[in-house]
C-alpha cells in the first residue's frame, strides 16, 4: 500500500477563481489535484473541458488527477492528455471498450486507471488490474458534491487490496466523495492510500493541519 496522498477536488472549489482555489491546496502542501470532468450523459452534471485543464496547466505544478465521468471518455482522453493531466481515471459502467481506452491512456504517456461506482462490484475492474496506476472506488453516487460517504463501498476497497497483495501489484486505491477527517481512517485500514476530498477540504478552518492528519495515517 502507498502512503497516504490527499487529492483536493477542484469541484469544491470556486469555478469563478479556480487560479486562486488551487493555492490554497499548494499552500496546504498538498501534491495533488483532483479534477472532476461531468458530461451531463454519464452524470447529471457539468463541469470543466480541457481547456479548463489547459489553462490550469502553466499556473500549477500539482499532479493532475483527472476523473472523467464521462459515457464515452475514449473520445475525450487524447484532449485531457494534451492538455496536461497526469493522471486519467475512466469509469467501467458504460458501454465503450475500457481496455482499448487504456491502452490509449498508455500511448499518450499518462497515468492511468478505474473507477467503479458505489453498487457496481469490485470484479468489474479485475479484469484491468494489471494494467492501472489507480484504481478509483467512488464512495458516492458521481455527480455532486457534498454527499454522505458510503461505508460499504470499503468493504470492495479491501477486495481490491486483496487482489493488488495477492498478484504483487502496486496500484493506488482512492476513494472519493464524502471523505472527511473522521472517514479516512476507516479507509486507510480498507487497503486505501488516496484520499479524494472537496467539501471536507475547502471548508476546513485549517487545510494544512487536515492534509497532515491525512497523510501521517498510518
Ligand atoms: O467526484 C465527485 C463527485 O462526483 C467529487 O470529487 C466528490 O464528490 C468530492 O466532493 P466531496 O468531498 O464534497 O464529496
Amino acid at each position: 500500500m502507498g502512503s497516504p496522498i490527499l487529492a483536493p477536488s477542484m469541484l469544491a472549489a470556486d469555478h469563478t477563481r479556480l487560479a486562486e482555489d488551487i493555492k490554497l491546496v499548494e499552500a496546504a502542501g498538498c501534491t495533488w489535484l483532483h479534477v472532476d470532468i461531468m458530461d451531463g450523459h454519464f452524470v447529471p452534471n457539468l463541469t470543466f473541458g480541457p481547456q479548463t485543464v489547459a489553462d490550469l496547466r502553466p499556473k500549477t505544478e500539482l499532479f493532475l488527477d483527472v476523473h472523467l465521468m464521462l459515457a464515452q471518455p475514449q473520445h475525450f482522453v487524447e484532449a485531457f492528455a494534451k492538455a496536461g493531466a497526469d493522471q486519467i481515471t475512466i469509469h467501467v459502467e458504460p458501454s465503450y471498450d475500457v481496455g482499448a481506452c487504456l491502452d490509449q491512456l498508455k500511448d499518450l504517456g499518462v497515468k492511468r486507471g478505474v473507477v467503479i461506482n458505489p453498487r457496481t462490484p469490485a470484479e468489474a475492474v479485475e479484469p484491468y488490474l494489471r494494467e492501472v496506476d489507480i484504481v478509483l472506488a467512488m464512495t458516492v453516487q458521481p455527480g455532486f458534491g457534498g454527499q454522505s460517504f458510503q461505508q460499504d463501498v470499503l468493504e470492495k476497497t479491501a477486495q481490491i487490496a486483496k487482489w493488488r497483495e495477492s498478484l504483487g501489484l502496486d496500484f493506488r486505491i482512492e476513494v472519493d466523495g464524502g471523505v472527511n477527517a473522521e472517514n479516512a481512517p476507516l479507509c486507510r485500514a480498507k487497503g486505501v492510500d488516496t484520499f479524494v476530498a472537496g467539501t471536507a477540504f475547502f471548508k476546513s478552518e485549517d487545510r494544512s493541519l487536515f492534509r497532515k492528519n491525512i497523510e501521517t495515517l498510518d
